[in-house]
């Protein structure tokens, strides 16, 4: 469904990204996950186009990213930023004048079921309201591949609750979404595959099934066999199994193999 390879790109000489690849499938959630300044948003914002890569390429249902596709995706920034003075009944009327898979059923049903007021401006809503406002609205264009940049954050339970439902439900109708996020916790809910960026690379990328499958933890000590150490999780050590499947270690949450790759060597 989405292919981005290779992508790079630098700020003011500072290699913000370096060949930067991983695919989406069809149907599944795709989490973006790394710590502050990792490159997330730049990844993001390459994809969409908002800003030029300097190398690579991102690929969309077999075609590049032009303005026919982009019709195809729907995003909700990290800063959720509104336009100024704009109700939700205006959003309304944007959204579906320029997504032409515009799902007015859907709309409507989401606005009642979370009691949006569509004459109110959409900056004075409060950040939950908004975030889950902008996550509908992205959600009833229909689009082929959702891309929501940090879509929890500040976000009290309730509301984050609310916004993992929804791109969960999207998913099992086969669309795809890219979600980037710190929140491993919440991920390991939700989530179908990954990829961990740090410093800009891909440090792994894989279903979340399939890494837990390769990997074991280890206590410190114990014989680890053959296999890849990949780096400290607590008092244990993340280990990639290779070769036969040793009986040893305990398989991995999907927090340890994240914090495993980022502690590990780089
Ligand atoms: N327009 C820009 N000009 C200069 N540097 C930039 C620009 N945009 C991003 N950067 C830098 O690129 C790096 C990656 O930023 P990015 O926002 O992609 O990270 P992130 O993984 O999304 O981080 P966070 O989790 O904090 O949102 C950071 O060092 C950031 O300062």
């Amino acid at each position: 469904m989405l292919s981005v390879r290779k992508i790079s790109k630098r700020f003011n000489n500072k290699q913000v990204l370096a060949d930067v690849s991983f695919d989406v499938k069809k149907g599944s959630i795709f989490a973006l996950i790394g710590p502050n300044g990792a490159g997330k948003t730049t990844t993001i914002r390459c994809i969409l186009k908002a800003i030029d890569a300097d190398s690579g390429i991102v690929e969309f249902m077999g075609e590049k990213i032009n303005a026919v596709t982009k019709q195809k995706i729907a995003a909700v920034s990290e800063d959720r930023q509104v336009f100024r003075n704009f109700t939700a009944y205006d959003y309304e009327r944007l959204y579906s004048s320029v997504y032409p898979q515009w799902d007015g059923e859907v709309f409507n049903r989401l606005v009642a079921k979370y009691n949006f007021d569509l004459s109110q401006r959409v900056e004075t809503y409060s950040i939950g309201m908004k975030t889950l406002f902008l996550v509908v609205l992205a959600i009833s264009t229909n689009a082929e591949l959702l891309i929501l940049d940090e879509p929890t954050q500040h976000l009290d339970p309730t509301v984050r609750y609310e916004v993992m439902r929804l791109i969960k439900e999207y998913a099992s109708s086969g669309k795809s979404c890219i979600v980037s996020s710190h929140e491993m916790f919440e991920l390991e809910e939700y989530a179908t595959e990954f990829a961990i960026i740090n410093a800009g690379k891909v440090i792994y990328t894989d279903s979340i099934d399939s890494a837990k499958e390769k990997h074991r933890v280890f206590r410190a000590g114990e014989s680890i066999g053959t296999g890849d150490i990949i780096g400290i999780v607590g008092d244990e050590i993340l280990v990639r199994v290779s070769g036969e499947v040793t009986e040893s270690g305990r398989f991995p949450k999907f927090q340890e193999i994240v914090v495993g790759y980022l502690t590990g060597k780089k």
